[in-house]
Formats: structure tokens, C-alpha cells, sequence
């Protein structure tokens, strides 16, 4: 019997977590017992229940071998091994970010399925092998990293106004051993790698798991500080209108101080695990919970929400950040008809963050100028009695906002101070948390006013540091390019780094996960895990290079005329010119569905007739299991991308684009369009949610073999670029005479349905020149889910006025 794809998710993604099948399956069977098979709620945020519940059972075995070992009285040895083992589900504990510990627990205390309760799953519904969906395996690339991309810094970029200055041009090719390097680190991160994220962001796959969606903020306040209470600074010299006091007794001598590190500012920060959390929680006094922290060289910033006992009820504890944000975000989905699924209430708070900032520089309230340092308050709601607060903290003065939560008032708060510098900077002020987040010694000489000792100050000075909030301006050239990933947008999923540059305007590239390779998104069928490749599929008798062979192979036999490259790795002329035929002949070259998927995923009950699709021609290539090397010169590919790429913005008014930085030949292998994986149905509810959001997608369609007799859903496929893809993302579309086209890549299986989409050369290409893409697209398809644009392609062949009827073949939207 087939293994339940939905079982073989599980376990994939449970994978990428480092948690291994044999933990995984006892837990998933009490699971679908307890949910009564209800897969919905188990895959949920990214099988979150699911992860929980195995953590809660390996906490509750941990706890039962040390019950144990304090029982057997083995002394020591038994004692280390504990710890020992303790530290071996440490990683497993860090994913519980979301606050999810009342939640469900398997075997344990709270809504335990008892074992007793053991559901009755078919152990064939559980295979013993995950097969992964992940694309193209390729041997110097991290398994995990392929199936679950982390969210990389790229979705910190949001739109800037800061003006950037050219970027360096790309680094030299890197090995594939360096490129391994961040996976592996990765796997399994260590504690410190949850609290302390590098520049470059690599976030643990924790993070993953908890918000597998875009959450800027997110990643950046976990640059390094952990989660943590901290007792607020007080602004020097005056109390916050927010009384404090409070605060302050619980950071002279509360029990909180008790496990207090001293940061080197005179104050003390508590770590952020749950144990800590709680003893927080149990006071009742005042207590402050760090929801955001960010840390580099050259400053900090710190969002800090405070509760007194003034909240007056017994029963109250005081959250978590993950349990408070996630109860904001549920509320925010459910009550105010919020519909995106990746909306973020962190993002919102960055948002807030903008607003203050925004207000300030466009303000002409007089009282917001000088450099006195007076504070001015904004009383949102109702007046405040309480010390309740979210606090964002501007170095000593610079940036408070009070939220007061027991009886709603929210206080925003500025120093005259900051807003006075913030006025007197010309460069319009950035958008994002991202910039507000560093301070550098830089910030000095940007706010002279700061320098009576009320301002700004050296971050190891005992009040300076909590929260500075900092305009990109004021960044370090090396911050910038960290935090917007111009060294490499890819974040090392390529083998080459893809560096962007802007020097046109103040715009950052848009936010979107880096993918290397496609990954399938939930029902699209892609699966040729390698039992399944049949013989007559992969060249099992050929040794060393195919192409030196004197009679194709099997994978070369499988298009006409043979192997589709020549000894230089470029695609063979004759080939070439037939795809750039076909491309330019749309017409000549279509089928026609007898039962188009695309038109049922509109309209199951009235289908419309096949519009049809183009007839493309494939080119397979050899694979892992052919007998040939792996230089083999038939496998091009899946080798990713060898030649050094640009994402610039363009002056034409496209957009970002993508230029090579070096001159192709003719025929050249350029990059493949990686996105997630969708069905056309999948699709077309992305399209109806989009179009309800004012997003779009990015899709091309897979119109793979749709001719060949009735394919079921799953089988129609289609690649989103929007949220996760890579640099092919960035290909602008030009009519009829682009110099890439796009050519049907067979790697891992030759049966038509899922297939690498490959940009080759159609003409040498001179370095610095743009790279464009026919889409394909009628401009006029009114239904077409292609974000409209006016055509700035330049080409004498320019179709946006002709009012052409081409067939919705690639139709690549935006
Ligand atoms: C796949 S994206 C290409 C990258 C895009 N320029 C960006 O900044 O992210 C497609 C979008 O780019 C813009 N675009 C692409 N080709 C264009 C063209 N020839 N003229 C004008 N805009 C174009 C359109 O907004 C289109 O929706």
C-alpha cells in the first residue's frame, strides 16, 4: 500500500526538526487517535501540535529516568547522565516558541491521550522510509535545508528609503563544503544558537516550525538576546508617566534578581526559558517580559512589556512573549477578520514602531523640537492608573510606548530629544524595525543634541543600550548589507552568492524566502523517490560520462536527437533554436486538454473547454540513480546556477531585475524558476485569496503532459514564486526577443508531470545586460491572474498594444 503522503509530511517535517522517525511515530498514532484523524489540526502551523507533543514525551521520559535514577540513589554518574540527557532534548524544548504548553500533551498531564488510549492507525499508514518532497537532491546540499527553507534574512527587507550605495560585486564561487556549513549548523542548533542568530540570520529550524511565515521582526530580535524579563531602564533623571515603582522594587531585590547575568549595563536580564518565564510569572508584583531584543557590535534594541499588581487578580500570570503573541495573533485571525495566514503580530508591532517614527519626523509640533529632554506622551485610549505597559525603550529616553493593559490606555511616548534629531536628518526615514534596531558609534555625531550625556550613549554606559532607535542612515555599510543580504540575496542556497544592488533609489528588494530548489506545497503529487524510478528511466548500465558514449543512453534516448548538450555543458544549437521556434509560434505548437485541470479548478460543474497549452520540449537529463558519474555532461541543471548573477533595480520603471555580471554564451544553463510547488486548483484558491488581499502570485505553469487522459488534481502543477523562490524571481518579462528562454527539465522522473523549469541563453549575452524571460502573458486576458502591467520591455516587438489572444501558457504573474 502507497504510504499516506500526509503521514510522510509528518515525518518530513518532523525530519527537518532532527527529530527522528521512531520518536515520531507513536506520537502522530495517539494524535490522529486523540484528533479523531483530523489531519487538519495536527499539520497546523507546520505540525506544531505534533512537535509539542513529542517534546512533552521526551520531557516526560526524561523525567521518568531521572525519578529513576534519584530512586535507584546511583549516586553521581547517574546524575550526569541526566544532565546529559537533558541536554540532548534541549533543542527539542526550544521549538515550544509559540507558548503552546497547556496546550496538548501526549501521555502527559493536560489533555492527554492516555496510553490506554493507543488509536488504532494501520502501521501501513506509517512508513517506515520519509520520502521527501524536495526537488533535486543534490549531494552537497543539506536534506533539511531542502525541504524546509528557513526564513532567511531576505524577509527583513522591507522597503527602505535610505539611499544605498552600489553593492560589491558578487564573491568568488564557493565550494560546496562551505555551502553545507550553515545547514549542518542548523540541524541542530545548540542553545546558543537559538539565543544568538549571526548576522547573517540563520535562524534555527525551531523557527521554522513555529512561524513558517514571514515574521522580519522575528528574526531580527533574536540576533541575540534571548526572550527575557528585564527589569525597565528608567529614563535618568525623571519616572516614565507609567509608575514604574513597581519595576524597580522587582529589580532591586524580588526574586527575579535571582538568576540575573549582568550585561554590562548595570542591569540585569533574566534567560528566557520557561522555568524563568514562570518564576515571572508567579510574582505579582511587577514583572516585564523582553518580547523583542536585538544585539550586534555596534548597539541594542529592546521591546519590553511590564505588568504590575496592579492587575489586581489572583489568577494572573504573566504570559510568555510566544503565548502572548500568539494569542494576539489567534485574536487578530478570529475577531478582526484579519484573513491573511501570515499575518504577524510581530510585523504589526514594527508597523507601530514605523508610526511613531513617521509621525515624529513628518510632525511640526513644536514641542517635539529642541533639544531639551522633555517627554512627549500620546494618550491613545483612556487615561492609565496602571504600571501595565508595553515598553519600547529608546536608549534611556529616546522611544517609550506605554500600552496600558488593565485598563486601556496606551501610551506613546518620545523624547523631544530624538524626535528633534529625527527632524533635522534630510534622508526620509526608513519603514520596519529593521531600522530602528542598531545604534553605532555613528549615532553620536548624527544626534549632536545627545551629547549633554541625556541622549544617546556609549553602550557600555549603565543606561545606554536598552533600545536605540536608528535610522539605516546611521548604519554601518556592513549592517546594511548583513541585514538585506545584498552579499548574497540567496543566503548561501546557491553556489555562487547573488548580490543586489540599488542605484536608482532608496528600495530595498522585496521580502521572500530563498529557495534553491522547488518544494511541494500540500496536495501537489511528486513523488519519484527513487524505488519508484523504473529501469527504462535512468541509465543504469553507463559508466563515467554519457555524453563520451557513442550511442546516447536511456536518459538521452528518451528526447529526440539525444543528448541535448554539448561537451561545453551549453544546450546543443539545433535544440535551441526548435525551443526558441516553438516559443515564438505559440500557436503552432498547443494542446488542448480533453479535461483541462485548469478549467475544473475553476469551475468543477460547468467546465469550459481546454484553451490550450503549450507543447514543449523536454530535455532529460541523468540523474543519482544512473550509473554514470556525477560529472556526467548530461546532468547541467541540477548542477544550479555557475555564472555570476545580479538582482539590480532597473531604470526603466520594471522593477528589480536580474542582470549577469558576466558575458554567456549561446545555449548557456542560467537558472531554473524554483518556487513552492502548487496544484492548479491549489493555485486558484491562492489566486481568489490573493485577489481579495491585493496580493499576486508568481506562478507559471507546469502544463506538463495535462493531454495524455485524465489527470487528477494532483497531478496538474504549477510553481508559485511570490513567498518562496529564487533569483529566477527577479527575470523581468520582455516581448518575443528576451535573451533567456525557458526550457522543461527532466530530472528525476521522466513522467511528465513535475519538471525543473530551465532558463538557457537564446543569444550570447554581454556582461551587465539584463536578463528577460518571454512570459508569455496576454495582456489582454482580463481573467488572467497576471497583476497587470504596462510593458516596458523595449523590444521593437512589443506586444502590450497588439491586443494578442496567446494561450495562457507560463503565464508568469506579479
Ligand atoms: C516576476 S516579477 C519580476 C521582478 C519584479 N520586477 C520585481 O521588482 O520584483 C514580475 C513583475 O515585474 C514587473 N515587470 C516585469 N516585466 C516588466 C516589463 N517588461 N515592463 C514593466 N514591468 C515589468 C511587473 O510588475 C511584473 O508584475
Amino acid at each position: 500500500m502507497a504510504p499516506n503522503p500526509r503521514v510522510v509530511a509528518a515525518y518530513r517535517a518532523m525530519t527537518v526538526l532532527g527529530i527522528k522517525e521512531v520518536q515520531v511515530k507513536p506520537v502522530l498514532k495517539q494524535l490522529l487517535k486523540l484528533y479523531d484523524k483530523n489531519w487538519e489540526l495536527i499539520e497546523q502551523e507546520n505540525y506544531r501540535v505534533l512537535a509539542d507533543a513529542i517534546f512533552e514525551q521526551a520531557e516526560k521520559e526524561l523525567q521518568g529516568k531521572r525519578q529513576k535514577n534519584q530512586n535507584n540513589d546511583e549516586g553521581e554518574m547517574e546524575d550526569e547522565e541526566a544532565q546529559m540527557q537533558d541536554e540532548s532534548v534541549r533543542p527539542f524544548k526550544r521549538l515550544r516558541l509559540r507558548g503552546q504548553e497547556n496546550q496538548l500533551s501526549i501521555g502527559g498531564t493536560s489533555s492527554a491521550a492516555s496510553p490506554s488510549k493507543m488509536p488504532k492507525v494501520e502501521d501501513d499508514e506509517l512508513p517506515q522510509q520519509p520520502q521527501y518532497k524536495a526537488m533535486s537532491p543534490q549531494s552537497n546540499r543539506n536534506a533539511e535545508t531542502e525541504v524546509c527553507p528557513v526564513p532567511v534574512q531576505d524577509s527583513l527587507v522591507d522597503k527602505g528609503k535610505q539611499p544605498l550605495s552600489s553593492q560589491d560585486a558578487p564573491g568568488g564561487r564557493r565550494v560546496g563544503s562551505e555551502r553545507a556549513s550553515p545547514s549542518v549548523q542548523l540541524k541542530e542548533p545548540t542553545t546558543e544558537q537559538r539565543i544568538v542568530v549571526s548576522q547573517k540570520n540563520q535562524l534555527p529550524y525551531t523557527h521554522e516550525l513555529i512561524i513558517p511565515k514571514d515574521e522580519p521582526i522575528d528574526e531580527l530580535v533574536h540576533y541575540d538576546a534571548p526572550m527575557a524579563t528585564r527589569n525597565p531602564e528608567l529614563p535618568r533623571g525623571r519616572d516614565p508617566p507609567m509608575q514604574h515603582d513597581a519595576t524597580r522594587k522587582q529589580g532591586r531585590n524580588g526574586p527575579l534578581m535571582s538568576k540575573r547575568r549582568d550585561v554590562g549595563r548595570g542591569e540585569g536580564i533574566r534567560d528566557s526559558s520557561n522555568e524563568a518565564n514562570h518564576e515571572v510569572a508567579t510574582n505579582q508584583e511587577c514583572s516585564t517580559i523582553e518580547i523583542a531584543s536585538s544585539k550586534s557590535k555596534s548597539g541594542e534594541v529592546t521591546l519590553t512589556m511590564s505588568c504590575s499588581s496592579a492587575i489586581g487578580r489572583s489568577d494572573f500570570r504573566l504570559p510568555s512573549r510566544d503565548q502572548l503573541l500568539k494569542m494576539m495573533e489567534d485574536k487578530c485571525l478570529q475577531s478582526y477578520n484579519i484573513t491573511d495566514p501570515s499575518f504577524s503580530i510581530m510585523k504589526l508591532l514594527r508597523d507601530l514602531c514605523d508610526c511613531v517614527l513617521e509621525f515624529r519626523t513628518d510632525s511640526n509640533d513644536d514641542s517635539q523640537e529642541g533639544s531639551e529632554m522633555t517627554t512627549s506622551s500620546i494618550n491613545v485610549l483612556k487615561e492609565s492608573k496602571t504600571c501595565d505597559a508595553l515598553v519600547i525603550r529608546g536608549n534611556t529616553e529616546d522611544l517609550e510606548m506605554h500600552a496600558g493593559l488593565s485598563n486601556g490606555s496606551i501610551n506613546v511616548q518620545s523624547s523631544s530629544a530624538l524626535a528633534a534629531s529625527h527632524i533635522s536628518i534630510s534622508p526620509p526615514l526608513t519603514t520596519g524595525m529593521n531600522d530602528a534596531v542598531l545604534v553605532t558609534n555613528k549615532a553620536r555625531s548624527a544626534f549632536p543634541e545627545c551629547e549633554d550625556g541625556k541622549g544617546l550613549e556609549d553602550p557600555m554606559h549603565p543606561h545606554s543600550g536598552s533600545l536605540v532607535v536608528v535610522q539605516q542612515h546611521q548604519l554601518t555599510p556592513d549592517d546594511l548589507r548583513s541585514l538585506h543580504g545584498a552579499d548574497d540575496l540567496s543566503k548561501g542556497e546557491e553556489n555562487l552568492r547573488i548580490p543586489w544592488v540599488n542605484e536608482l533609489t532608496n528600495d530595498f528588494p522585496p521580502p521572500f524566502h530563498y529557495l534553491h530548489q522547488s518544494i511541494a506545497f500540500r496536495d501537489a503529487y511528486v513523488n519519484w523517490c527513487l524505488s519508484k524510478i523504473k529501469c527504462e528511466d535512468f541509465c543504469s548500465t553507463c559508466l563515467g560520462d554519457c555524453l563520451l558514449s557513442p550511442t546516447p543512453c536511456v536518459c538521452a534516448n528518451k528526447i529526440e536527437g539525444g543528448y541535448a548538450y554539448t561537451s561545453e555543458g551549453l544546450l546543443k544549437e539545433s535544440l535551441l533554436e526548435e525551443c526558441i521556434t516553438i516559443s515564438h509560434n505559440p500557436q503552432r505548437h498547443q494542446f488542448y486538454c480533453k479535461i483541462c485541470p485548469l478549467e475544473r479548478a475553476k469551475n468543477d460543474d460547468c467546465l469550459e473547454p481546454c484553451k490550450g497549452h503549450l507543447k514543449r520540449k523536454f530535455i532529460k537529463e541523468c540523474w543519482v540513480k544512473c550509473g554514470c558519474v556525477k560529472q556526467c555532461g548530461n546532468r547541467v541543471v541540477q548542477r544550479g546556477i555557475t555564472f555570476n548573477l545580479q538582482v539590480f533595480f532597473t531604470s526603466e520603471g520594471k522593477g528589480w531585475g536580474l542582470r549577469t555580471l558576466e558575458e554567456l554564451p549561446k545555449g548557456a544553463f542560467v537558472c531554473e524558476f524554483v518556487g513552492e510547488i502548487l496544484t492548479v486548483k491549489e493555485l486558484h484558491e491562492r489566486n481568489i485569496q490573493c485577489a481579495q488581499n491585493g496580493t499576486y502570485t508568481y506562478p507559471v505553469l507546469l502544463d506538463a503532459d495535462w493531454d495524455s487522459g485524465d489527470i487528477n488534481d494532483k497531478e496538474a502543477l504549477c510553481l508559485d514564486a511570490a513567498s518562496y523562490g529564487n533569483v529566477a524571481r527577479f527575470i523581468n518579462h520582455r516581448c518575443l526577443d528576451a535573451n533567456l528562454i525557458e526550457i522543461p527539465v527532466e530530472v528525476e522522473t521522466s513522467d511528465h508531470h513535475y519538471f525543473h523549469l530551465a532558463f538557457f541563453t537564446s543569444r550570447k549575452v554581454a556582461a551587465l545586460e539584463e536578463l528577460t524571460w518571454d512570459y508569455g502573458i496576454d495582456f489582454d486576458d482580463s481573467e488572467s491572474p497576471v497583476k497587470p502591467f504596462s510593458c516596458r520591455c523595449g523590444s521593437k516587438f512589443c506586444r502590450k498594444m497588439e491586443r494578442s489572444n496567446r494561450s495562457n501558457r507560463s503565464a508568469l504573474t506579479a
